[in-house]
């Protein structure tokens, strides 16, 4: 592709400024997920939805390009150069390719393998073109939830567990925040009356093979969100009386201003059960590019939770998800930890499989949704999303 090829699209063109009711009578075909749909905004815009709108831009200029020319640029100048001048413009303009996809790279003769592989190479740019310094404390400031819960429970003992202020990345932990005899009945309850799910990847679905853990994810306030992550699907449960009593005591406790509107439940059944390195940054939640916090309540037997930096496609040769933890720390019965800030862009997260570990755990991970989904039909997508205060404040 030649440099005339790229061009950037302003991002002043939002079309989260236009209205439903506007694009009712227009069917449009969307320049991201290529499907000919109602457009939710207005006349002039090229996208179906805001989640696909933000799919392709993820908050940042987006960079256009014609697909006819890409057969011609592929065969003709090869894959290394592509991806070189992929990087520079990423450097350069911060811009994001927004109609690539597999789909377009198989048309356009890139063999499957390839495609697959530039993918990864363009999500891992996306990743770097995201990874522009963070803004200063000073110029976008951000409270912990070690600050507001020592505020609003000062005998508990809130700490920050990991500062980072170049990647705007932390975690506080509160040891024993919820005493321990309502924890284990709050451990019992809920084990014995959610009704839990197994996972299955995508791929695996005719396989009978499950995810290492159960699951559910409970959604209130009208949500009806699914939340897909890492080729899996689960559908909302409405949040039911035992698990609001739990989110509001621990939301007090933490001293935040505003209610999650969802939460994803994990048990583990012994040892053998595990979640592997991941980031919470689906779309929902918006946290690749917005600062957001998770709050995780860990109930029952004790495991470690292991942190590390994500590996950025930019900052050196393609790493994968092996190697060690960088920072762990032991979530024990009653314990109350958060993510926060851009802690889902820059950090992975784990729980290992610990095989001594012979008692069960859940772990409750409370979330805001911000951007509803319009896929699955939630009555709360579209260019209204409700915004929530993302991070703490101190009231
Ligand atoms: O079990 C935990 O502590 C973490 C769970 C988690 O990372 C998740 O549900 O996304
Ligand atoms: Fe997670």
């Amino acid at each position: 592709m030649t440099g005339s090829s790229w061009r950037l699209r302003s991002r002043s063109r939002s079309p989260r400024q236009g209205s439903r009711a506007a694009a009712e009578d227009r069917k449009t075909k969307c320049r991201f997920c290529e499907t000919y749909t109602f457009c939710e905004f207005g006349r002039d815009e090229e996208y179906c939805s805001s989640n696909c709108y933000m799919d392709a831009s993820k908050g940042v200029e987006a960079l256009d390009w014609d697909t006819s020319e890409a057969a011609s640029w592929f065969h003709g100048e090869g894959l290394d150069r592509w991806k070189r001048q992929l990087v520079t413009a990423f450097r350069d303009g911060h811009a994001l390719l927004v109609t690539l996809n597999e789909g377009v790279l198989r048309r356009v003769g890139v063999p499957k393998r390839k495609a697959k592989e530039v993918m990864h190479d363009v999500e891992n740019l996306r990743k770097g073109a995201w990874a522009q310094p963070e803004p200063p404390l000073e110029e976008l400031p951000l409270v912990t939830v070690a600050e507001t819960g020592a505020r609003a429970r000062p005998s508990l003992g809130w700490q920050l567990v990991l500062k980072d202020d170049s990647l705007r990345s932390y975690a506080s932990l509160c040891r024993g925040a919820v005493p321990q005899d309502l924890a284990w009945s709050w451990f019992e309850t809920l084990r014995t009356r959610l009704p839990w799910q197994d996972l299955s990847d995508s791929r695996y679905q005719n396989e009978g093979k499950y995810m290492p853990r159960r699951t559910i994810f409970t959604v209130f306030n009208g949500c009806n969100c699914t939340y897909k992550y890492s080729g899996v699907a689960v559908k909302p449960t409405t949040e039911p009386d035992f698990v609001a009593e739990i989110r509001k005591y621990c939301v007090a406790a933490s001293g935040l201003s505003t209610q999650p509107n969802c939460c994803n439940i994990n048990l583990y059944r012994d040892g053998h059960d595990s979640v592997g390195w991941h980031t919470d940054d689906e779309e929902l939640f918006e946290g690749g590019y917005n600062d957001i916090t998770i709050l995780s309540l860990s109930l029952g037997a004790a495991r470690t939770f292991e942190v590390k930096h994500q590996p950025c496609a930019l900052n050196g040769p393609r790493k994968s998800h092996k190697g060690p933890a960088e920072t762990s720390f032991v979530c024990r019965n009653g314990d109350l930890c958060t993510m926060e800030g851009k802690f889902q862009r820059h950090y992975l997260h784990a729980v290992p499989k610990e095989p001594s570990v012979k008692a069960p755990r859940i772990n409750l991970t409370w979330r805001w949704i911000t951007k509803h989904n319009q896929v699955d039909g939630c009555p709360l997508c579209g260019p209204g999303n409700s915004r929530t205060p993302l991070t703490p404040s101190l009231c």
